[in-house]
């Protein structure tokens, strides 16, 4: 009898990493773990008020193991036995300098604290000025390499963060031999590789953000880095020039990692890719529907196919890639540098006195102290939310800014800020919190009105990531704003279901990765459809959040 065959969908966010367990026939998820990053939790390695967020590589260790050995200890050692293939996908542009045999330099004694010797993650916007060189040299070369990045290059991304590595820290630039993303490098754990040169690099990441393209034959040429910089000449020998979609095998499982997981040395790892573009898999991506991940930030992803998009090149977005979603497909990607970020920073806000009054105050035990701070800090957003749905959507007269981490698209820029304008003395909290939500969805107003204004039409909404699942008014805000309806997808890890998919296509059970997707999906089990009355108001309010923007982009510039 045909015993039924497990896949395991492993997904890195910006805070922790969980591992998912599905029957690779139906979809069904049988268990999940989730492992905290707990350097990261302590803030270790980061300065937030210089944009610097790093990730110590024993965080994504220690994760991988802990996440796959909690999930797998929920289901027994029978499925454990069937598991025949695992897909990771992480945040990016991660990249981390390694040295020739892939090893991150923190994982060597001389590095373990230096936090240029680690992963640096997504949200870190201390290149600023080097992505501005990278446009600078684009603009002038006779091959605009940016073309198939939106036209500009991001202080988010790969290129940048190397760069700005090299000037400030000479004793990296010294011992990295190569560099590598994050989504590449777990894979490469897994299979047990030891040379750099070996190991097979994301199209996902390597299309979106380090500037490969097939039409430039891989990489700019060495020319092209040295005037940007002579620190960067010979590094591109050292990196690729192939890359692969994530139906392609990186390799097997090696008996190192075996012995750690419990599982066999014939399960099989996929190339890895970028959470958003593995979770819009997970969510039933279909072309020309609108697939946002909406955590931390928003990416917000489309597929078209290949011979209908052709020469088009859409202007101000994260890039256009040829498989960087569904092999053989477009896959176009945009997105907010913040969205349950800039919730999480007005929390934060209004939590100071709490944390640092409450927390000195003597009428209480510590044990009932440190209750009422969590419990209060957990009951921040909630209870805003219900005191904000109350509020009607012109009454305020507030209008924000979402870009607290700078705009991602449409047109990067990642030196711009955040605002808050109209306020008096009936501001008050929710009301404020009410104009952030809205700030949010106008933000991912413009990322549709960029995809349709450069001729990819946007046909339906489908929400996925955190905030999706926990907050219905933000995703009615949402419906309200962009005017359409929105399907959100079952799964409460979408981007691991989407990664379990690619595994069960790499391990063979598919053909391709939409046969998983149709199989194992679990489909959608709400839709927000927008309200006639809000819509009209917001086409209002937008307006004068467009005014808003256009004037704070003037002051900074
Ligand atoms: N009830 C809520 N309403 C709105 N946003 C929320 C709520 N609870 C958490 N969030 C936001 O969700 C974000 C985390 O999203 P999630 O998808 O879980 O993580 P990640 O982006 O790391 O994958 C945080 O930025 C947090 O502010
Ligand atoms: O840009 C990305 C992918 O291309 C990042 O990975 C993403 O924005 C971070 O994801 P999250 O907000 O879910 O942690």
């Amino acid at each position: 009898m045909k015993s039924t065959k497990y896949v395991i969908g492993v997904d890195y966010g910006t805070d922790s990493v969980r591992s998912l367990i599905v029957n690779a026939e139906n979809g069904e998820e049988l268990a999940a773990s989730v492992f905290h990053y707990p350097r990261w939790k302590d803030n270790l390695y980061c300065d937030p008020v210089h944009n610097q967020f790093r990730q110590h590589p024993l965080d994504y260790v220690e994760g991988l193991e802990s996440s796959i050995r909690g999930a797998l200890a929920q289901v027994g050692p029978e499925v454990a036995g069937q598991v025949v293939g695992i897909a990771v996908d992480t945040t990016g542009s991660t990249p981390v300098a390694v040295d020739s045999s892939g090893t991150p330099l923190a994982l060597l004694p001389d590095f373990a604290t230096n936090p240029n010797a680690m992963f640096i993650l997504w949200k870190d916007h201390t290149s600023i000025k080097e992505a501005a060189e990278i446009n600078a040299i684009c603009e002038r070369w006779d091959i605009d390499y940016s073309k198939y990045e939106g036209g500009i290059y991001s202080s988010e991304w790969f290129w940048a963060k190397i760069l700005r590595t090299y000037r400030v820290d000479p004793a990296i630039h010294r011992a990295a031999y190569s560099w590598v993303e994050h989504c590449d490098w777990i894979p490469f754990l897994l299979t047990g590789g030891t040379d750099v040169t070996k190991m097979k690099r994301s199209r996902c990441a390597a299309g979106h953000k380090a500037l490969w393209h097939e039409d430039f034959d891989g990489l700019p040429p060495n020319e092209f880095f040295v005037a940007l910089d002579p620190l960067l000449d010979g590094l591109v020998d050292r990196l690729f020039d192939q890359t692969y979609t994530s139906d392609v095998p990186a390799g097997h499982l090696s008996e190192e990692w075996a012995e750690r997981l419990g599982l066999s040395t014939d399960v099989v790892i996929s190339v890895g890719a970028f959470d958003a573009h593995m979770g819009a898999v997970g969510g039933q991506i279909e072309p020309y529907h609108l697939s946002k991940v909406m955590g931390t930030s928003t990416c917000d992803m489309v597929v078209a196919p290949m011979q209908e998009v052709g020469d088009k090149l859409v202007r101000g977005i994260c890039g256009q890639v040829d498989g960087s979603v569904i092999p053989g497909m477009m896959g176009l990607e945009a997105g907010q540098s913040a969205f349950g970020d800039v919730y999480a920073w007005f929390k934060n806000l209004l939590a100071w006195p709490i944390r640092q009054i409450l927390a000195k105050s003597e009428l209480i035990d510590q044990e009932t102290k440190e209750q009422l701070i969590r419990e209060t800090l957990d009951r921040i957003i909630p209870e805003l939310t219900a005191a904000a749905e109350k509020i009607d959507p012109y009454e305020s007269g507030i209008i924000a800014l979402d870009w607290l981490n700078g705009r991602r698209t449409p047109d990067a820029n990642q030196a711009l800020k955040g605002a808050i304008f109209g306020l008096n003395l009936g501001s008050d909290a929710p009301r404020i919190f009410r104009a952030l939500v809205e700030a949010t969805c106008f933000g991912a107003r413009t990322i549709v009105d960029r995809f349709t204004s450069e001729g990819v039409p946007i046909k339906g909404v489908i929400g996925l990531g955190g905030v999706s699942k926990k907050s219905p008014f933000i995703m009615q805000t949402m419906a309200d704003v962009l005017g359409r309806p929105i399907r959100i997808a079952t799964s409460e890890q979408t981007c691991a279901l989407g990664a379990a998919m690619f595994a069960a296509t790499t391990a063979g059970l598919y053909p391709k990765v939409e046969d998983a997707m149709e199989q194992m999906s679990s489909g959608f089990d709400a839709t927000y459809e927008p309200n006639p009355a809000h819509v009209e108001k917001y086409d209002k309010l937008y307006a004068e959040y467009q005014q808003l923007g256009a004037t704070v982009e003037q002051l900074i510039k």
